[in-house]
């Protein structure tokens, strides 16, 4: 696996990484989550070498990477590095063997991500003529060519209208089927929640909350929602009413119960009142569990 141990990066007086550790698995899409300036950019250029920590390690199968091993890194930067007046293939091809792969073999690759991708009718357009989402798409395809064993994305889906989304995740989604660990960092968490099998929330340069997506929300203090009739004269106990509003004829509310409350004693007491359109459980989604974890900070470092 890919692990990143006890993380330490200032720069002059700000702290970057306050002992940022976490790890990825092999084949797993790893959402990596945080506020503005919480060090996630910082983290992924250290993953990748263009950056050294004051202290702290990087390791992958056990070992420490070193100029060999980073090279089988497929790296999306968030500056975005693409030569604007070099055509889309050219570019690709001369990235590829870069990373010391053999023109022949380049040129394969080249055919084959911008096929994928869905750019191969812009392979020799110049890449500043290419709408920002297609630049995107020739900069995912770049840390493709050269076969990485890990991918390491900054923000590759921000600007991305909903099918190139798809056509990227799907590529992804490829390689983590071979084995491929990808970290991406994000602030589309509707997107990290439906991609990623576990996410990580860095604030101030630490994890605060490292986990499945599924095991992170069963965490929380579940609510409940019923929505009866707008007219119903139901009056609950020993529950507190989170929410409520009346749309039309109905009346939606949501009940947070203490712990041991059996929930069904909120249907019987709706339904002997009229009728009851909806009960459910609800979970928080990763949005509200970001909110929370960025309100309450570092120093509650948990794992899952
Ligand atoms: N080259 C630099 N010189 C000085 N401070 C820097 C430099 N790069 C980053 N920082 C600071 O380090 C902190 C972490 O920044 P970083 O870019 O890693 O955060 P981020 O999580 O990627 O943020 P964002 O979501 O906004 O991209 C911030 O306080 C930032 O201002």
């Amino acid at each position: 696996m890919l692990a990143i141990e006890d993380l330490y990066k200032s720069y002059g007086p700000v702290t970057a990484l306050d002992g940022l550790s976490f790890h990825v698995n092999p084949g797993e899409m790893f959402g990596f989550v945080g506020s503005n300036g919480a060090g996630k950019t910082t983290a992924m250029r250290i993953i990748l070498g263009v950056l050294s920590s004051d202290s702290g390690r990087v390791t992958w199968k056990g070992q420490p990477l070193d100029h060999r091993t980073r090279r089988e890194i497929g790296y999306m930067p968030e500056e975005r590095g693409l030569y604007p007046r070099m055509k889309v293939g050219d570019q690709l091809v001369y990235l590829a063997q870069l990373h010391g792969v053999s023109p022949a073999q380049a040129v394969t690759d080249m055919e084959l991500w911008t096929e994928k991708l869905g750019i191969e009718h812009r392979r020799n357009d110049l890449v500043q003529t290419l709408s920002l989402g297609n630049q995107q798409r020739v900069q995912l395809a770049a840390a493709l060519v050269s076969d990485p064993q890990i991918m390491v994305l900054d923000e590759p889906f921000s600007g991305l209208d909903p099918v190139a989304v798809d056509v990227m995740s799907e590529v992804l989604r490829e390689k983590t089927r071979q084995g491929v660990p990808v970290i991406f960092s994000s602030h589309q968490l509707d997107l990290v929640e439906r991609l990623c099998d576990r996410v990580g929330i860095v604030s101030a340069g630490s994890m605060v909350t490292v986990g499945a997506i599924d095991d992170l929300r069963q965490t929380e203090t579940p609510e409940y929602v019923l929505v009866t009739r707008a007219d119903s004269q139901a009056t609950f106990e020993g529950v507190t009413i989170s929410t409520e509003e009346t749309r039309g004829e109905t009346l939606i509310r949501t009940f947070v119960t203490p712990p041991g409350y059996d929930e069904q004693q909120i249907l019987r007491t709706a339904m002997a009142a009229g009728p009851v359109y909806e009960f459910s459980r609800r979970r928080p989604h990763l949005e509200e569990l970001f909110r929370h974890v960025v309100s309450t900070g570092p120093g509650t470092e948990k794992e899952n």
